[in-house]
């Protein structure tokens, strides 16, 4: 029988929520730049902030299909009444006008068009009606229009040397036309975090292998490797160490590296074989903390191997999963420079009692509804730390304050966003 006991695992000091997430932050540093196509680029955040190196739009352009003209020719214009236009060309999406517009003269110009010099508005072709005079084409119109109807002038979206987007900005479909608009074939986005799973755990089983008696199938691994890629970085699977301190001590080693995080999965109790509450308090390490003021998650750990840093998670899945929204998600995005770490809170409404009396704050797993215009949060079932049903569905964590009363439904509650 393996006994670990080294009495530090029983002699713990809470840390709370906050100042454990700082101990982590201040731990976590930008990881620097890479290259990648634009097409590429999708969910990578940049790691320099874009200038406009145009105008856009770079020409006048036209927001109908219709004439350019010179609002000034129509201010008489009456339906019974209309002004004639002699017509010079026909201007369709990617043509330069040939020429310029003077008085008594429009071009025929489709959406998208350049508009032609002289000309200060475009009138829609429904309002118009083609004709001739002495065999030239003109157009009727018999409505005045204001100056600069229809018509975008150059730069009236971005104007050259704006800041196009802010370094750490996560490229999405937004970014991504605003980039290909202004010619970034290319951009500088911010090396994914390579972040390391490792799960401890006798009684672990692979995925695909039979279920046996006491035994488990790891799904540690894959939630967590789901969450690492929801949060910009790339999972890197070291599968599952048994619970034995030598082993288990060797692969911690051996997995800091290959990476840029490591993230262990069980055994930061106080159990016989929780093999992890004793490597992150190795002479060598730094011990970051090794309890949190919180549930689920207690438990969860940190530490400094040199510069690398170890998020021991609790093995129970809820737990996991919180811990890895607290203290997993502020460094990864710190190593991706995003210039606020930490998940958004929001207030709402709680949308049923919450009785659990709770010495230690709790994140509980919850799904956000819009209510007659009013945001609402509720549980998505038990918040037991050692369920994993309740994680699915889930888009945020309620924070719920230490109490003796628990909370009643309609309670205004903080809830923190943990969906990208
Ligand atoms: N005497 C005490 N016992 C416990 C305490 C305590 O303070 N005193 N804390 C409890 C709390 S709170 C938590 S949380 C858990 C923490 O457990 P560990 O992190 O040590 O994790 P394990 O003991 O290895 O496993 C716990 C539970 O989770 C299951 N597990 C582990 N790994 C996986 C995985 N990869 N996939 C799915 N499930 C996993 C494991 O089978 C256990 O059921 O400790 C309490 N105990
Ligand atoms: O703090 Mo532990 O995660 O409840 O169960
Ligand atoms: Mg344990």
């Amino acid at each position: 029988m393996q006994h670990t006991d080294s009495p530090e695992r029983f002699r713990r000091q809470a840390k709370q929520p906050e100042e454990a997430q700082r101990a982590v932050l201040d731990h976590a540093r930008f990881l620097g730049a890479e290259n990648v196509s634009l097409y590429e680029a999708w969910g990578r955040h940049l790691a320099e902030e874009l200038i406009a190196p145009h105008p856009f739009p770079a020409f006048r352009r036209s927001g109908m299909d219709g004439y350019a003209v010179r609002s000034a020719d129509l201010k008489q214009a009456r339906p019974e009444s209309p002004a004639e236009l002699e017509v010079l060309e026909s201007l369709p999406g990617g043509a330069e006008p040939k020429h310029p517009i003077g008085p008594g003269q429009a071009s025929r110009i489709m959406t998208g068009g350049m508009v032609p010099e002289g000309a200060d508005a475009v009138v829609m072709l429904e309002m118009t009606s083609a004709g001739e005079r002495d065999g030239m084409p003109i157009v009727r119109i018999g409505k005045s229009v204001p100056s600069g109807v229809n018509l975008s002038e150059i730069g009236s979206e971005i104007r050259l040397g704006d800041r196009l987007l802010p370094v750490g900005q996560p490229i999405g479909p937004g970014e991504s036309a605003l980039l290909a608009s202004c010619g970034y074939t290319r951009v500088a986005a911010a090396r994914r975090p390579r972040v390391a799973i490792l799960s401890t755990g006798s009684e672990l089983l692979e995925v695909d292998e039979p279920l046996a008696p006491a035994k488990i199938r790891n799904s540690n691994a894959p939630m967590l490797a789901a969450l690492v890629r929801e949060f910009g970085g790339e999972p890197l699977m070291l599968g599952k160490v048994p619970d034995r301190a030598e082993e288990a001590e060797e692969r911690v080693r051996q997995a800091l590296s290959g990476c840029d995080l490591l993230l262990t999965s069980g055994g930061v109790s106080v159990g016989d074989y929780d093999v992890m509450a004793d490597i992150v308090a190795r002479p060598d390490a730094k011990l970051l903390f090794n309890k949190v003021a919180m549930r689920p998650g207690s438990p969860t750990s940190a530490a400094l191997f040199g510069e690398k840093l170890i998020l021991a998670l609790s093995g129970n899945p809820g737990a996991c999963f919180v811990g890895f929204h607290l203290f997993a998600v502020p460094a990864l995005r710190r190593m991706l420079g995003v210039e606020r770490p930490l998940h958004p809170a929001y207030s709402a409404f709680l949308g049923e009692d919450f009785p659990k009396v709770n010495a230690y704050r709790r994140y509980v797993r919850a799904a956000t509804e819009i209510r007659d215009g009013q945001v609402w949060v509720t549980p998505t079932g038990d918040d037991k730390s050692s369920l994993m049903t309740t994680i699915v569905g889930s888009d945020c964590l309620i924070e719920i304050p230490p109490t003796k009363e628990g909370l009643k439904r309609g309670q205004p509650v903080k809830a923190w966003k943990i969906r990208p």
